[in-house]
């Protein structure tokens, strides 16, 4: 059962839209698995724009990777630009890299759950970390593929296997929920939603998805069946966009969005910038899960601090009761698949 657990709630806003570039850090190499999909092209053409990188190294088993990299490297931006392709080059594509970004997996189609895809999605998490344990073992790595809510604890069980397991550099990237709440609270409230921050614990699946509307900045009133109406429509906002793009895939430009953002977020951190948080889903004990999403102080080796979950309201505390079963569920799954 999950305990309440009441923390001042100043700190938990998460990062709202950012411009992509930054002060530049030397010698800062990301490397993005899966970088020719859907989410890969779009998250690796924002990626270019950083001045936070200086190789940008793009890996997909699909053999046109290196025209994909070829097409982004003549942005006029800094970072260099290298193709991967291949099994047999995915070591060399992650060697040396800072932060790993991994958008490579099925993507779902109308009527499918995310945790159908794992039987498609689990070997590949599971070889990517293998290759990430031998070759780059430091790097800050965002798991986008999904099942998120399994997926993490597959790649935290084989690190842990090869000994190289530090939970503060393993993330579940949720990004994408907590820019569609922005979305949704602004155009409901006629506010920009650039400046709506509304952090979103739990995990990245249907009911375990929990906006934290009460903690919003700035604060929004909703009634009661506003606020059930507004808390599922983000539950379901991945099925809106399963179900409009009838069979053409999933989310890719917001995900590219938000997953770029969410690196720059890592990068941001990794070059000494302080304040920086965003909400992602990591092995904490938060809520008795063993894998939860919180707001995150990130710093130069990943999890600075864990914020919590601030007081949330009794209908946030229904959700998060809910939320817990099916993560528990999610995450034996992803263990015992790697056992
Ligand atoms: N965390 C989140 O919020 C979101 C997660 N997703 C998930 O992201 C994943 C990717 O989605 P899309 O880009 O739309 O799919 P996609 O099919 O367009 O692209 C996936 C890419 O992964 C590559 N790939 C497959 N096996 C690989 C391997 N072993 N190594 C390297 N690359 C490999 C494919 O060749 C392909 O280019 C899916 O699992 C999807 O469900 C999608 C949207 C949001
Ligand atoms: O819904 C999906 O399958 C893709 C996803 O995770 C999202 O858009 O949130």
């Amino acid at each position: 059962m999950f305990s309440r657990i009441v923390r001042p709630t100043s700190t938990l806003a998460c990062q709202g839209a950012r411009n992509f570039s930054s002060s530049k850090q030397n010698n800062t190499k990301v490397t993005v698995v899966g970088a020719a999909g859907g989410i890969g092209q779009p998250l690796s053409m924002l990626l270019k724009q950083s001045d936070l990188i200086t190789e940008l190294s793009l890996y997909d088993i699909v053999k046109h990777t290196p025209g994909v990299a070829a097409d982004i490297s003549h942005m006029n931006f800094p970072a260099k630009v290298k193709g991967f392709t291949g099994a047999e080059q995915l070591r060399d594509s992650l060697k040396g890299s800072q932060v790993v970004i991994i958008p490579a997996g099925l993507p779902r189609k109308p009527g499918m759950s995310r945790d159908d895809l794992f039987s498609a999605n689990a070997s590949i998490v599971r070889d990517v970390a293998a290759a990430v344990a031998d070759v780059a073992p430091k790097a800050l790595v965002g798991i986008i593929t999904n099942p998120v809510n399994s997926c993490v604890p597959i790649f935290c069980e084989v690190m842990k296997k090869a000994g190289k397991l530090d939970p503060n550099r393993i993330f579940g990237v949720s990004t994408l929920d907590l820019v569609r709440a922005s979305a949704f609270i602004g155009e409901a409230k006629g506010l920009n939603p650039k400046d709506v921050n509304c952090p979103v614990i739990g995990g990245h699946s249907g009911v375990s998805i929990v906006p934290l509307i009460s903690q919003c900045k700035p604060a929004v009133q909703f009634s009661k069946d506003e606020l059930t109406k507004m808390t599922v429509r983000i539950q379901d906002a991945g099925t809106e966009v399963v179900k409009a793009k009838a069979g053409a895939g999933s989310a890719t430009l917001s995900m590219g969005f938000a997953g770029a953002r969410f690196a720059i977020s890592l990068l941001r951190a990794l070059n000494g910038e302080s304040n920086v948080i965003e909400c992602a889903y990591v092995l904490n004990d938060v809520a008795g899960t063993k894998y939860f999403a919180t707001p995150l102080l990130l710093g130069k080796n990943g999890i600075e601090k864990n914020l919590g979950i601030g007081k949330l309201s009794d209908f946030e505390q229904e959700l998060v009761n809910k939320a817990i079963p099916e993560l528990k569920d999610n995450v034996a799954k992803g263990e015992q698949f790697v056992k």
